[in-house]
């Protein structure tokens, strides 16, 4: 998300009924809606159906270079030092500047055994409003939820470094409802160490084997991971669409969920304004699951995880393709900033130097 303007107090305007993503998995996918405004926060989540057959594939995720992220992204590596350094040197995320063959690498603990092998379901479910312009894959239980997604979870949320950004928009603080980090650089011929802003950071292996899987699946390029961690139901993310331009026209985002299941809502920008007012399109996201966006979504729909009164963690992970510099400069600004740095550690997140 570019955050332009986002705030932990805004409360998106819901209507009752909700529906869950089950429902896509009919022919004709109805999607479950109301034209009803009123504010309604605490809609409870609708369990969807989990005895439905899978088209199961296995995927080794481990690589020769073990507990060392290296990106095929790094081809270009002059090791020019920006002017100004971004995240500043006493940044606890800050790494040394990048040699030919280790770019800002996270370091983190190899893959554990448990997530050699991932079982996907890559049967995708479309969900698709053309005279709307929504164009939405569903791929329920995508990462197999057994094992699969505790044990990347916990790898996730023990391994990664997390932030919690604060930043100021138009003299005003805003506080990053929710922890974010990121991994990735624009496809750009920019050297990492030639950035202004930010020092990209190599995509750590396991995220990276996803996106290959993801890549697989929808048939579209990633070279960013933005990965969010909602440590309670006061955690969340206001209405934002990712429609920006340094990710060029209709971009295709795909966004994973691991963890407790969140409701995930898709207003269209003229939602309010048309007659009959556009419903709002309502669905809960579950362990494992996986929503692409694609086509004119993101330039007309505008999405949301809002705040819920009881609810556990939840990590998003969603994968993009930055065009240009810029993409990398802000993704960086606002999911890593200057701020500390977060580690889970005894099932909490901590304020850490490392
Ligand atoms: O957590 C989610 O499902 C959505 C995250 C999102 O929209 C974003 O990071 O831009
Ligand atoms: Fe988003």
């Amino acid at each position: 998300m570019k955050r332009s303007a986002e705030s932990s107090f805004v409360s998106p305007k819901a209507s009752k009924r909700q529906g869950s993503l089950a429902g896509f998995l009919k022919p004709k996918p109805k999607l479950v809606s109301s034209s009803k405004t009123k504010v309604d926060d605490e809609v409870k989540p609708i369990v969807i159906d989990h005895e439905d057959d899978f088209e199961v594939h296995t995927t080794s995720l481990v690589g020769k270079d073990k507990g060392i992220a290296e990106s095929p992204l790094d081809a270009n590596t002059a090791d020019r030092l920006p002017n100004e350094p971004y995240p500043p040197p006493n940044h606890p995320s800050y790494h040394l500047p990048p040699t030919p063959t280790f770019n800002h690498p996270i370091l983190i603990p190899p893959i554990p055994a448990p997530l050699h092998q991932i079982h996907f379901n890559t049967i995708a479910n479309p969900i698709q409003k053309p005279t709307l312009d929504l164009d939405l894959l569903y791929f329920k239980r995508f990462i197999d939820p057994t094992v699969s997604t505790r044990e990347l979870t916990k790898y996730l949320l023990e391994g990664l470094p997390w932030y919690r950004v604060k930043y100021m928009v138009r003299g005003i603080n805003i506080n990053t409802p929710r922890f974010t980090t990121v991994f990735g650089k624009d496809s750009t011929e920019i050297p990492w160490g030639g950035y202004m802003k930010c020092r990209p950071r190599a995509i750590p292996e396991v995220l990276l084997k996803l996106m290959q899987k993801v890549e697989e699946v929808t048939g579209s390029t990633f070279n960013f991971a933005l990965v969010n961690y909602y440590s309670s139901g006061n955690d969340s993310i206001s209405y934002h669409s990712d429609s920006e331009s340094f990710l060029g026209p209709n971009p295709t985002i795909a966004s994973l969920s691991l963890g407790w299941p969140r409701d995930f809502f898709l207003r269209h920008r003229e939602y309010k304004s048309k007659s009959p007012p556009i419903p709002v399109e309502k669905f809960v996201l579950h362990d494992g699951d996986m929503v692409v966006m694609r086509g004119k979504t993101q330039h007309e729909w505008e999405h949301s995880v809002p705040k819920r009164k009881d609810a556990g963690g939840r990590i998003n992970i969603t994968f993009r393709k930055g065009v240009v510099r810029y993409a990398s400069e802000n993704y960086y600004t606002y999911n890593v900033g200057k701020g500390g740095m977060y580690r889970w550690r005894d099932g909490r997140m901590v304020e850490a130097e490392e």
